[in-house]
C-alpha cells in the first residue's frame, strides 16, 4: 500500500467513525499514584465530545491499581502481583463508578469489559467479544475495557494495557487508536535523556524500530512503558489502523485531528483477525517439534500441522493452549493452538491421518494445529 501523508493519517483519525482510545494509569493519577478523579472527568469531556460528533468511543482504561490501594490502606501501589490483582479487584468497581458518574453528566451510558488474553485467543470467547463490543456500540454505550487483572494468571498476564488496546481496536474493527501517556509522544530516546526529539509522524513503524531508544516505564505508576506502546502502534499498523500518541491532556485535540504527539500510519489494508490476537496475546504453554517437511509446509504458511510431521513434544499443555511449532534446530516457526493434549500427541507423532484413525478412532484423524490457528513468527 501507498504510505500516506502525515496530514491524511491525521485526517482520518479525524473522521473515525469508531476509535479505541487508552489511558494509562500515570495519566489518571496524582503524583502520590492515587486515582485523580478531576483527570478522569477532563479525558471524559473530551471524550463525551466525540460521542457528541457521532463518533463510536471504546474506553480501554487503566487504574483499577490506583483506585484501590487508597481505600485498602496501602501507602503506595503493592509490588506483588498477587496483591495488585487483590488490589485491582477493589479498585475496578470504583473506578467504575466514577466513569459512569462522568459519563453521565453528558447522558452517555458505559458498560464494563474486562478480558484476559487467554479468553480471547479461542475463537468462541473472541467472536462473543466482538459480538458483545459491537452490540454495545450499536446501543450507544461506551465500552470501558480493561484486562481482567483478578483472574489473569501470572505468566500470561498482559500487565499493561497497551497491547490489549491494538487488539481490541482490531477486533471493532476501529478506525483509530490513540494512546494516551504521560508523554506527548515518541522520542528518539527516553524523553528524560539529553537531546531525545520528539517524532511528529512514523509513516512505517516496522522501519523505526531499531533507530529509537525506547524504556519501561518512566514512573511507579505505569507499567509496559514505551516499548509495549510501540508494539500497540505497531499491531494497529498491520491491522491498517492508524495510532496517535500522545499526552492525556491532548485527548481532544488528537480525535480532532491536529497535529499534537506522534502519529503512526497504518502499513497494511484493514483487516479484523483473531489469528492476529494468537500472535500477540498467546503465551506458549509447550512446543512441537517438527522435522524439515512439516517445517517447509509451516513456513509456506498456508498449511495445517499434521501429526506425521511431528517428531517430539515438550511440556505439559492442554487441548485448545497456545504452544511454538519449532524445527529441530530448536528454532520457534510458529505459534499455534493445539487440538489435542501433550499426552495425547506424545502417542500421535509421526503418524499419518489414517493410521491415527485405525489406531484411536475418527477424532484423532485431524491436525494438531489446524492452520486458522496458526501464525508464524
Ligand atoms: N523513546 C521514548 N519516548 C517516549 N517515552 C518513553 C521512551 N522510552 C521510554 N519512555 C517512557 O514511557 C513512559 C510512558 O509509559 P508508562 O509509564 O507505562 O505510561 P502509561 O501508564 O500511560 O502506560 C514515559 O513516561 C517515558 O518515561
Ligand atoms: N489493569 C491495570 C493496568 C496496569 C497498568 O498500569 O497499565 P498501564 O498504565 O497501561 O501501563 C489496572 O487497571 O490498574
Amino acid at each position: 500500500m501507498t504510505t500516506p501523508s502525515q496530514a491524511q493519517v491525521r485526517s482520518s483519525v479525524a473522521q473515525a467513525k469508531t476509535v479505541v482510545v487508552k489511558v494509562g494509569s500515570s495519566s489518571l493519577t496524582s503524583s502520590t499514584g492515587h486515582l485523580d478523579v478531576a483527570r478522569l472527568n477532563a479525558l471524559v469531556a473530551a471524550l463525551a465530545e466525540v460521542r457528541r460528533m457521532g463518533a463510536n468511543v471504546v474506553l480501554v482504561s487503566s487504574g483499577a491499581i490506583a483506585a484501590g490501594f487508597g481505600p485498602l490502606g496501602f501507602d503506595a501501589r503493592p509490588a506483588d502481583v498477587t496483591t495488585q490483582q487483590a488490589t485491582a479487584s477493589v479498585g475496578q468497581g470504583l473506578l467504575m463508578a466514577h466513569y459512569e458518574a462522568a459519563f453521565g453528566r453528558y447522558g452517555i451510558r458505559v458498560g464494563q469489559i474486562l478480558i484476559t488474553a487467554a479468553d480471547t485467543i479461542r475463537s468462541v470467547q473472541y467472536r462473543n467479544a466482538q459480538r458483545t463490543l459491537k452490540r454495545l456500540l450499536q446501543l450507544g454505550v461506551v465500552p470501558i475495557v480493561n484486562e481482567n487483572d483478578a483472574l489473569a494468571s501470572n505468566e500470561i498476564r498482559f500487565g499493561d494495557n497497551d497491547r490489549l488496546s491494538a487488539l481490541i481496536a482490531n477486533l471493532v474493527r476501529a478506525d483509530a487508536l490513540v494512546l494516551l501517556t504521560d508523554v506527548d509522544g515518541l522520542y528518539t530516546a527516553p524523553p528524560c535523556e539529553e537531546g531525545a526529539k520528539r517524532l511528529d509522524y512514523v509513516p512505517n513503524v516496522e522501519k523505526i524500530l531499531d533507530k529509537i531508544r525506547v524504556s519501561g516505564s518512566g514512573s511507579d505508576l505505569g507499567t509496559g512503558g514505551m516499548v509495549t506502546k510501540l508494539e500497540a502502534a505497531h499491531v494497529a499498523a498491520a491491522s491498517g489502523i492508524p495510532t496517535v500518541l500522545t499526552k492525556a491532556e491532548n485527548a481532544g485535540p488528537a480525535m480532532l485531528g491536529d497535529p499534537v504527539g506522534t502519529a503512526f500510519a497504518p502499513i497494511r489494508h484493514r483487516g479484523s483477525s483473531r489469528r492476529l490476537w494468537i500472535g500477540y496475546a498467546a503465551a506458549p504453554r509447550g512446543e512441537l517439534i517438527v522435522d524439515d517437511g512439516a517445517a517447509q509446509a509451516v513456513r509456506g504458511g498456508r498449511a495445517s500441522l499434521l501429526a506425521a510431521g511431528v517428531v517430539a513434544v515438550d511440556r505439559e499443555f492442554s487441548a485448545g493452549d497456545p504452544v511454538w511449532i519449532c524445527d529441530e534446530e530448536g528454532n520457534h516457526l510458529a505459534k499455534g493452538l493445539s487440538s489435542f493434549d501433550s499426552e495425547e500427541i506424545a502417542q500421535m507423532l509421526g503418524k499419518n491421518t489414517s493410521e491415527l484413525k485405525h489406531e484411536f478412532g475418527a477424532e484423532y484423524a485431524h491436525p494438531l494445529v489446524h492452520r486458522d490457528n496458526l501464525v508464524l513468527v
